[in-house]
C-alpha cells in the first residue's frame, strides 16, 4: 500500500469492510447520545437533494429521533428535512421520495434562489466577477445559512452529509455543505453508504443514482466522478487499502493534499 494511502485511511478512519446493520446502529447511536448529551437540543436538522448521501443521513436522523422520543418519553424530539432547491430542481421527485422513505417528521421547504441571487448582484455591483463556478459555492452556503436558521428556531443542530469519499478528495463547500454540526457518515465510503441504504431497504433508483453536487448552471447535473477525474469505485477502493492505478491514485492524493485546509479548523499562529 502507498505509504499516504495508509495514512489516509489511518486518519479518516475508514474500514476495509463493514457490516451494514452494524454501522446503521453506530451512526443512529451516535446521534441519539449526542442529543442525550445536550438536553436543551430537540431536533435534527438537514437538506435533502434527492441524493444517496442525505437520503442515508436523513433516514439514519429519523430513526435516531423515534428511538429517543420511545425511550425517554420526550415526544418534542424530532427531525426536519429541509427541501432546498435553487428555484425549480429538475430531480425534485427524487427528493420527494426520499423524504417520504425516511418519514421525516417535519418538511420545510426554502428556495435559495432569490437569496443566492441577491449575494451574486451584490458583489457584482462591486466589480467583481462572479463565475458560475463561484456563484454554485455561493448556493452551498445559502443552504448552510437556511439550515442554520431552521435550528436556531427549534433547539435543533445541523447534520452534515460528509463521508470519506468526500473528505478525501475535499469535494464539498467550505461553510456550505462543509458546515455542519455532526457528521454521522465520517468513517465510511460512497459503496459503504450504498449497503446501509439497501439495508434500510430504501428505493433503488436513489442509492444507484448518479451523485452530483448539482451546483452549476452551465453544467447542469455535473457527475461529481467528471468533477473529480477520479471514479468512486478507485475512490472506495484507495480508501479500503486496495491497488489501484497509480494515475487514479495520483488524482486522489493531489485532491487531499490541495483541500487539507478544509479538514481543519481555520489556522491560527500556532499552526505551521
Ligand atoms: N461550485 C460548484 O459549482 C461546484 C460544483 C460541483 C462540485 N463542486 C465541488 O465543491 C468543492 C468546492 O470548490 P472549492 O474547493 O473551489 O471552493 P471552497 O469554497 O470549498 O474552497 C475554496 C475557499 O477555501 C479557501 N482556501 C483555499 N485555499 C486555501 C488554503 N490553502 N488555506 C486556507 N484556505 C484556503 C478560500 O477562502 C477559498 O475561497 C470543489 O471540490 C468542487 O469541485 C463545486
Ligand atoms: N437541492 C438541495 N436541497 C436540499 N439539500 C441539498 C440540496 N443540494 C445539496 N443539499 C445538501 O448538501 C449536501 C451535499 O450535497 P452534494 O451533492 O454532496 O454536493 C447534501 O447531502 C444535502 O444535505
Ligand atoms: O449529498 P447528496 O445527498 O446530494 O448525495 P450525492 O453526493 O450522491 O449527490
Ligand atoms: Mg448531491
Amino acid at each position: 500500500m502507498r505509504e499516504l494511502q495508509k495514512e489516509i485511511i489511518e486518519t479518516l478512519k475508514v474500514q476495509p469492510t463493514i457490516d451494514p446493520k452494524q454501522e446503521i446502529r453506530r451512526s443512529v447511536d451516535f446521534m441519539k447520545n449526542y442529543l442525550k448529551k445536550v438536553p436543551s437540543l430537540r431536533s435534527l436538522v438537514l437538506g435533502i437533494s434527492g441524493g444517496q448521501d442525505s437520503t442515508l443521513a436523513g433516514a439514519l436522523a429519523e430513526i435516531a429521533v423515534r428511538e429517543l422520543r420511545e425511550e425517554t418519553g420526550i415526544q418534542d424530539y424530532r427531525f426536519i428535512a429541509v427541501r432546498l432547491p435553487y428555484g425549480v430542481q429538475a430531480d425534485e421527485s427524487d427528493a420527494m421520495k426520499a423524504i417520504e422513505f425516511m418519514q421525516a417528521d417535519e418538511v420545510v421547504r426554502i428556495d435559495i434562489k432569490p437569496a443566492a441571487d441577491a449575494m451574486v448582484a451584490a458583489l457584482e455591483a462591486n466589480d467583481l466577477k462572479i463565475s458560475d463556478f463561484n456563484k454554485g459555492n455561493i448556493k452551498a452556503r445559502e443552504r448552510m445559512i437556511a439550515q442554520y436558521g431552521i435550528a436556531g428556531s427549534n433547539a435543533g443542530i445541523v447534520i452534515g452529509t460528509d463521508h470519506a469519499a468526500e473528505s478525501v478528495t475535499g469535494f464539498y463547500t467550505k461553510f456550505g455543505d462543509g458546515g455542519a454540526d455532526i457528521i454521522p457518515l465520517w468513517r465510511l465510503d460512497k459503496r459503504q453508504g450504498k449497503a446501509m441504504l439497501k439495508e434500510l431497504n430504501a428505493p433503488v433508483e436513489l442509492y444507484e443514482k448518479t451523485p452530483t453536487a448539482d451546483l452549476e448552471e452551465e453544467r447542469p447535473a455535473l457527475p461529481d466522478e467528471v468533477a473529480l477525474g477520479v471514479t468512486y469505485d478507485d475512490i472506495d477502493n484507495y480508501l479500503e487499502g486496495r491497488e489501484i492505478s497509480s494515475e487514479a491514485a495520483d488524482k486522489i492524493e493531489g485532491w487531499y493534499k490541495r483541500t487539507a485546509h478544509k479538514r481543519v479548523l481555520p489556522y491560527t499562529v500556532f499552526d505551521n
